[in-house]
C-alpha cells in the first residue's frame, strides 16, 4: 500500500461558447508536457472554490465568481510517484481573455474533441462526465414490440433525450434484436445516442449503437473491459463492491441505485442520497442516480457528487 499523502488539487472547467479552456503542463513539472485544466493545489485554510478563483486568475487571468462553480466529479488517482483528489468544478462565465500567465499555452477546445492520450490518466473520468448528459433515459414497458417501437417513438419526442438505453430484460434474444434494429433506426434519425443493455456480441451485430449497458449479472462475467474504447461501456451497479468491478472494467459510467425504492423494483429499498454520495465518493466514474427519481432530482444528484439522474418514468410514456 501506498503511503504517500494525497494532494487536494482544485480542477477548473470553464465553458466558453461550447468549448472549454485547456492548458500545457509545463515539461518539469509532474505529469509535464501533458495537457490540463487550470488548477492547483488547494492550500490550507482555502476552499476548494477559493482555490479555484486564485488558482485560475493566477494561471489565466481569467475572473471568476465562486457562486459560478458547480461540481463536476471527484477523481481519486495513484501516479505511484503522487496521490492526487482532483476535486472538479465547472464555470460558464469566466471574465477576461485567457492568457497562459505561467508561460503554458491556452486555448479552448470543443469537449468532443478532448483526446484521452493528450491528458493525465486521471483526466479520463473528467472527459467523460464532461460529454455525458444530466439524463440517461431508460426504455420502459410496452404491450408487445410494435407497442414498444410506438411508444419509443413518441418518447423521442416529447422528451428529446441525448442519451437513452434499450432494456427489455424480459424480450428473448431474437425480439431484442429485432427491437434493437428498429429503435436505433429511430434514435440516429432523432439524433439520439442509443446504448443497447446485455451481452458485448450486441455491439457487432449493431455497431452503430453508442455502446454497451452491462446489467450486473452480465459484468460479473468479465474481467477486463469487453467493448473496444470507441464505444461507452455502462455497468449497473449497487454496492461498492459492483461499483470497483465497474471500474475495472473501464466503465465509462455506471448507474447506481436504487436511491429510493421504485416500481420497477419491488422489495428493493432505497440506498438513499447520503450512502449514494458516499459510494460516488468512492466512485471516480461518472455515476447516474437511479431509481423512483424523476428530472428535479438532478440537482440533488449532482450536488451528492452525481452526473445527473437516469430512470424510466420521467420520459416514457406509461401503458
Ligand atoms: N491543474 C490540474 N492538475 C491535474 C490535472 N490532472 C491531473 O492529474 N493533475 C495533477 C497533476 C499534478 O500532480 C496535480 C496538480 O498539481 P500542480 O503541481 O499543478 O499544482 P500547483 O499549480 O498548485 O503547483 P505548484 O504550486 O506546486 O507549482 O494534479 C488537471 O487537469 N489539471
Amino acid at each position: 500500500m501506498t503511503t504517500v499523502r494525497e494532494i487536494h488539487v482544485a480542477v477548473g472547467v470553464i465553458f466558453r461558447e461550447g468549448k472549454v479552456l485547456i492548458a500545457r503542463r509545463p515539461d518539469h513539472v509532474h505529469q509535464g508536457g501533458l495537457l490540463e485544466f487550470p488548477g492547483g493545489k488547494v492550500e490550507a485554510g482555502e476552499t476548494v472554490q477559493q482555490a479555484l478563483v486564485r488558482e485560475i486568475f493566477e494561471e489565466t487571468g481569467l475572473r471568476i465568481a465562486p457562486e459560478a462553480l458547480e461540481p463536476v466529479i471527484e477523481v481519486r488517482h495513484d501516479y505511484g510517484d503522487k496521490r492526487v483528489f482532483l476535486d472538479v468544478w465547472e464555470a460558464s462565465s469566466a471574465e477576461g481573455i485567457p492568457e497562459g500567465r505561467e508561460g503554458q499555452k491556452v486555448r479552448w477546445v470543443e469537449v468532443g474533441k478532448l483526446a484521452d492520450s493528450d491528458f493525465p490518466a486521471a483526466n479520463r473520468p473528467i472527459i467523460r462526465a464532461l460529454r455525458l448528459p444530466r439524463q440517461y433515459a431508460i426504455t420502459g414497458a410496452a404491450a408487445g414490440v410494435e407497442a414498444y417501437l410506438e411508444q419509443l417513438e413518441q418518447a423521442l419526442h416529447s422528451a428529446g433525450p441525448e442519451l437513452c438505453l434499450l432494456r427489455a430484460p424480459e424480450l428473448s434474444d431474437d425480439t431484442y434484436a429485432q427491437l434493437a434494429a428498429w429503435s436505433l433506426e429511430s434514435c440516429i434519425a432523432n439524433n439520439v445516442k442509443l446504448m443497447l443493455h446485455g451481452a458485448p456480441s450486441l455491439l457487432e451485430q449493431f455497431p452503430g449503437a453508442c455502446g454497451l449497458h452491462l446489467p450486473w449479472h452480465q459484468a460479473r462475467q468479465h474481467s477486463v473491459r469487453p467493448v473496444s474504447g470507441d464505444y461507452l461501456l455502462a455497468v449497473s451497479c449497487h454496492s461498492a463492491e459492483e461499483i470497483a468491478h465497474a471500474t475495472q472494467l473501464q466503465a465509462d459510467f455506471i448507474t447506481l441505485g436504487p436511491v429510493r425504492p421504485t416500481p420497477s423494483h419491488p422489495g428493493a429499498s432505497g440506498m438513499g442520497w447520503n450512502r449514494f454520495q458516499e459510494l460516488v465518493a468512492a466512485s471516480g466514474v461518472p455515476v447516474y442516480a437511479l431509481g423512483g427519481l424523476s428530472l428535479p432530482d438532478i440537482a440533488e444528484a449532482r450536488s451528492r457528487g452525481g452526473q445527473g439522474v437516469a430512470g424510466i418514468s420521467f420520459w416514457w410514456p406509461s401503458t
